[in-house]
């Protein structure tokens, strides 16, 4: 009797959030173990269902790296990343547009599909969802010290996101998957970081929360403890005195540019965990790093 007590208290410490974020967009960002790990695909699947059933709006961008990066191993292809982007020539543009497009976005929309929710998986080009542009990267020279453009091929930037297609999909009650590809303005294909789609998709939706599921808990100090919430004032610092490096840099910034765009709250999460997503939705303590505008 009393542990079917507690399960009623564990639904009833999501009430108070269920009112809160009905009707609300929820934008995350899939990639890392959570991708890879049959447990952990399925339970992000029926997360995802979940959220839509109880009134929520979320919309999936995903990654694919490391399955883009298999592909072009078993073709004998190597890649090189500069500043955490893949020099993307035109043979490369095309496996990621046939890894992200094809394989990886129509398993995730077939496993959320699978368990009973109802996705539709597109590109930044269905109804020109993610206008971008050839991304101009910009280096020292480490000998002349001076600054130099270097070329990374096809990888873009987003120029724009056009958000019409995502609202008609709402509109319909699907749940859309995003493939982080991009069209320019003359019709070109653009390889973009993932994180960064999905942080000008919850821009432009203005979304409740951004979430980022990465493979480490959250942001953590220099002593490896994790901090629980960052105030956006404070992340030039973190970054200045050397606390976030590498790969979080790319993520906590959209973190910022998203909440600049008025995304509410943004949360990095750790996806090796099994619902994490409603963990940190529907618990009062939550879990990982959330970036917000804490202060005024
Ligand atoms: N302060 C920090 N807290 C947590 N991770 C950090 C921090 N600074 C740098 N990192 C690095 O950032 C990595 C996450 O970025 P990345 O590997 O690009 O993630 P993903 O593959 O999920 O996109 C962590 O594995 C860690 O090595
Ligand atoms: C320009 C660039 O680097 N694009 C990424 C797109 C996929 C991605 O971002 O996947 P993850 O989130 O798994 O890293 C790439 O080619 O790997």
């Amino acid at each position: 009797m009393q542990q079917l007590i507690e399960k009623a208290n564990v639904l009833m410490e999501a009430l108070p959030y269920i009112k809160r974020f009905y009707g609300k967009t929820i934008v995350i960002k899939y990639g890392g173990n959570a991708m890879v790990e049959e447990p952990l695909k399925e339970g992000f699947a029926k997360d995802v269902i979940l959220l839509k059933l109880i009134g929520l709006n979320p919309v999936i961008v995903h990654g694919g790296g490391p399955q883009i990066g298999k592909v072009l191993a078993q073709m004998g292809r190597k890649t090189d990343f500069v500043q955490g982007m893949r020099v993307t020539d035109s043979e490369t543009m095309n496996v990621v547009e046939m890894v992200l497009g094809g394989k990886v976005n129509k398993e995730i929309v077939g496993n959320i599909n699978h368990f009973g929710g109802n996705a539709v998986g597109l590109s930044g080009k269905d109804g020109n969802l993610i206008l971008a542009r050839k991304l101009e990267m910009k280096r020292l020279n480490p000998d002349t010290l001076t600054p130099e453009i270097i070329d990374v091929g096809m990888v873009g930037e987003v120029e724009q996101v056009n958000p019409a297609v995502l609202t008609a999909l709402e509109q319909s009650n699907f749940i859309p998957v995003i493939a982080p590809v991009g069209v320019g303005r003359h019709g070109e294909t653009y390889n973009i970081n993932a994180d960064l789609v999905a942080g000008r998709v919850a821009g432009a939706l203005r979304a409740e929360k951004l979430i980022l599921l990465t493979d480490v808990e959250g942001v953590k100090d220099k002593q490896g403890r994790l901090i629980s919430t960052i105030d956006i004032a404070a992340v030039n610092g973190l970054i200045e005195d050397g606390t976030i490096s590498g790969g979080m840099i790319p993520k906590i910034s959209c973190c910022v540019d998203a909440v600049r765009e008025g995304v509410q709250k943004t949360h990095i999460i750790d996806g090796r965990m099994e619902h994490a997503c409603l963990l940190e939705i529907f618990t009062d303590k939550g879990i990982g790093t959330a970036v917000a505008r804490f202060t005024s």
